[in-house]
């Protein structure tokens, strides 16, 4: 009887069609602010698994903490349907660069000093972004989202997107919408009543107040947690969290909490005087590419599909309004807030006075520019 080598080589085409869409390298779409490394796929053993990868797509912004521009947008776009097209790919590694962000959202600079007050132009923006979505809903391969850093905004959207999520216990999780002028319709508001229940998606859609990765793994938006910090050559878990105890005096779970006062203080600074190694993390992520790689490809493909379905309907219900209200928006809020936050500093703060502006429309006060500039952080009555 042949070996299945024997086979492979008598009976593979000599030519495959190339399903991509364009024949480009992703780094030469966006000087190398998204970039694309097939890296070999491994066995639990350790050992490589001869002409077998997992694409890794690398956010490279850290400037702005891997916030996407459209540029990057776009040749994330690309990098999904590249991944998902390639014979050769096991698994998607969706991260980013360093240790302080995976990503937070769409460019704030960008939406403030080319979008705000351009509705037809943030809805082509929005186009893109959706179909970035809709691209890491749809691939081919299981994608994990490797969360180096912090998830917040729409990069909190992207990442629920993923059908894993393994989390470094620095990063901190959450959206921004409300707070800076938009609504977080870009997939939060789909993903999270689905994964977190509806009143923490209430409470994390609406009051946008961060919450650490151990509390990310209870509630069950990450599938894994690890420590990241290192003090003194030693791993210890996030200082700012508490992950000693899981209930307080009066039988509430606190595990996850972030600490207050001084014994936050004292993580901070401990976070400080210690160094990140990601290595943990690396570690399980390779440990799930490897068990992913243990399995028949076309019964994995057909499970993620079907797992994904409740993402996937309610993304789809929901993703031409969401396009359509937001492009709008960047007449009003999304012009304002996204330039208080581009125009502001952590001494002006980067978020309007939002009283002000309530107690102004209260009395029928329009929309007009001069509103605007007024609430802009830098100007102070
Ligand atoms: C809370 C933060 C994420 C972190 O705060 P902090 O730790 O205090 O860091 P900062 O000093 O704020 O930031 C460090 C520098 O990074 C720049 N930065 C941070 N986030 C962005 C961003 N998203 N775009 C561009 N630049 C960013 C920041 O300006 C600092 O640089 P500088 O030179 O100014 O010192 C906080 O950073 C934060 O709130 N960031 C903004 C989060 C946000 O609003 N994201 C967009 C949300 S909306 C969105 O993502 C959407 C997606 C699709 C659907 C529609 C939509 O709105």
């Amino acid at each position: 009887m042949a070996t299945t080598d024997e086979i492979i080589a008598r009976t593979a085409p000599g030519h495959l069609i190339d399903h991509n869409l364009i024949d480009r390298d992703v780094e030469s779409l966006c000087d190398g602010m998204v970039r694309y490394e097939k890296r070999p796929a491994k066995r639990h053993d350790g050992s490589v698994a001869e002409g077998i990868y997992n694409a890794w797509i690398i956010f490279n912004n850290p400037k702005q903490y891997n916030s996407y521009t459209t540029e990057m947008v776009k040749a994330t776009i690309l990098a999904f349907r590249r991944a998902s097209a390639d014979r050769e790919v096991n698994a998607v590694v969706f991260t980013g660069v360093g240790d302080k962000a995976f990503c937070t959202g769409g460019n704030t600079k960008e939406y403030a000093e080319y979008y705000a007050g351009n509705p037809q132009e943030y809805r082509q923006y929005m186009r893109l972004f959706n179909d970035m979505v809709s691209a890491i809903l749809g691939c081919d391969r299981p994608v994990v989202c490797r969360v180096n850093g912090m998830r917040i905004g729409g990069g909190q959207e992207i990442g629920m997107a993923c059908d894993f999520s393994i989390a470094q216990d620095l990063a901190n999780f959450g959206q921004a919408g409300p707070k800076h002028g938009s609504a977080a319709i870009g997939g939060a508001t789909d993903f999270l009543p689905l994964m977190i229940g509806c009143e923490q998606a209430m409470v994390s859609g609406t009051l946008c107040e961060p919450f650490s990765a151990h509390k990310a793994a209870r509630l069950g938006i990450i599938a894994d947690v690890v420590p990241a910090l290192k003090v003194g050559g030693k791993l210890v878990a996030n200082p700012t969290v508490v992950t000693d105890r899981f209930l307080d005096e009066y039988g509430r779970i606190v595990h996850g909490e972030f600490k207050t006062g001084a014994d936050f203080k004292a993580g901070q600074a401990q976070i400080k005087e210690g160094e990140v190694d990601l290595t943990l993390l690396d570690q399980k992520v390779d440990e799930l590419c490897a068990k992913l790689l243990e399995t028949f490809p076309e019964c994995m493909t057909k499970s993620l599909e079907e797992l994904r379905k409740p993402k996937l309907q309610a993304w789809n219900l929901n993703k031409e309004n969401s396009r359509a209200w937001l492009a709008l928006n960047m007449m009003n809020e999304a012009r304002t807030g996204f330039r208080a936050f581009n125009e502001g500093t952590k001494e002006t703060g980067r978020e309007i006075d939002f009283v002000k502006l309530r107690q102004g429309l209260a009395k029928g006060t329009p929309w007009t520019e001069e509103l605007i500039e007024s609430l802009m952080p830098a100007v102070k009555k």
